[in-house]
């Protein structure tokens, strides 16, 4: 595996600060975090979380009313990021009039570092005709075809909005394949907004979950999903347990007649909870998320690789 910090240096994305008001009121609120070269990157959020707006801004397709982004350590005012940096949109724009092939040669002729062979295997695979208009393609055909732009451009850094919501679970299995050999191989960052929780699950090794424009949590999955635990036991007074309240911090509860259950965040040892008849679980990244996303009042977890050299010296 290439060795992505030797290429493009540490941090693929630092975001400090960063903001975007529209019209009717703030899409993104004060977001910073940073995350690390090489990773395959899940952005998750409720609709109208901010996603689009933050992938937008990176983009340079809208600009920020605060606070800043840089990729690769340039900040995304400064044009020349554009070239290491493919986006997949929701709504992929492409010329229908122009055939599959005509789309491929564009694609040639605007990249300097592109890859032929690789746009080409991605578009035949699914048996998408090179000489077929674009206008004429079913939805998941022009995905295919908007994807082997994106993968032709060998980008350093691949933003993809929902990138797969109208391919069938064949070709969804197969794009997500090699979205992980091209990043495992060429060391490509990958961010990509996503609904679609495990499939989140299965890609991706670092987290970005946004809600009403707050970052609410941000670090690499393997930190995040393990600092959290699913404790199952006796309600008392119809509540969660003061004592578990006490010591760690509830994500999320349910009580159920006589029974509680918590997603907690543990803020040390669960040893009492035996004695207590607790029984204790360790979540799948899926609960993790479903948690925060049902519970807006949580409280924000970024976890010390993602946090900004600002927030790392707030927090000091
Ligand atoms: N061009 C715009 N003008 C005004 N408000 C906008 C515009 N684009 C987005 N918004 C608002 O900003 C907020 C964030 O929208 P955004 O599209 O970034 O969310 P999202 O997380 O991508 O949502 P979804 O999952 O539905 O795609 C929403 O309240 C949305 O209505």
């Amino acid at each position: 595996m290439a060795d992505p910090s030797a290429r493009t240096g540490p941090w693929a994305i630092e975001a400090d600060g960063l903001s975007k008001k529209y019209r009717r009121g703030w899409a993104l609120r004060d977001c910073s975090f940073r995350l690390p070269a090489g990773r395959i990157c899940a952005l998750v959020g409720p609709n109208g979380a901010g996603k689009s707006t933050f992938l937008g801004i990176t983009t340079r397709l809208l600009r920020p009313t605060a606070g800043t982004v840089k990729l690769f350590g340039v900040p995304v005012s400064d044009p020349a990021v554009l070239e290491r940096v493919a986006f997949l949109a929701q709504d992929k724009p492409l010329y229908p009039r122009f055939t599959v092939a005509e789309t491929l040669r564009l694609g040639r002729e605007l990249n300097p570092r592109w890859d032929q062979a690789v746009a080409e295997r991605i578009v035949r695979s699914g048996d998408v005709p090179l000489g077929a208009r674009i206008g004429t393609l079913s939805g998941g055909q022009r995905t295919r075809v908007a994807f082997a732009l994106a993968f032709g451009k060998r980008p350093a850094l691949l933003l993809l909005d929902e990138p797969m919501s109208d391919l069938d679970p064949l070709a969804r299995h197969e794009l997500s394949g090699l979205l992980m050999a091209e990043a495992a191989e060429h060391g490509t960052t990958v961010l990509m907004s996503s609904h679609m929780l495990a499939e989140m699950e299965e890609m991706c090794d670092y987290l970005l979950v946004l809600a009403e424009g707050r970052l609410r949590m941000a670090g690499a999955t393997d930190v995040l999903v393990p600092s959290h635990t699913l404790v199952t036991g006796k309600a008392v007074g119809g509540a969660v347990p003061e004592e578990l309240q006490g010591r760690h911090t509830i994500v999320e509860s349910h009580v159920t007649g006589r029974q509680f259950s918590a997603l907690i965040r543990t803020d040390g040892p669960l040893s009492d909870s035996w004695d207590a008849g607790w029984e204790a679980l360790s979540p799948s990244l899926e609960e993790v998320l479903l948690a925060y996303l049902r519970s807006p009042g949580a409280p924000t977890l970024i976890a010390d690789e993602a946090r900004t050299t600002d927030q790392q010296e707030t927090a000091a």
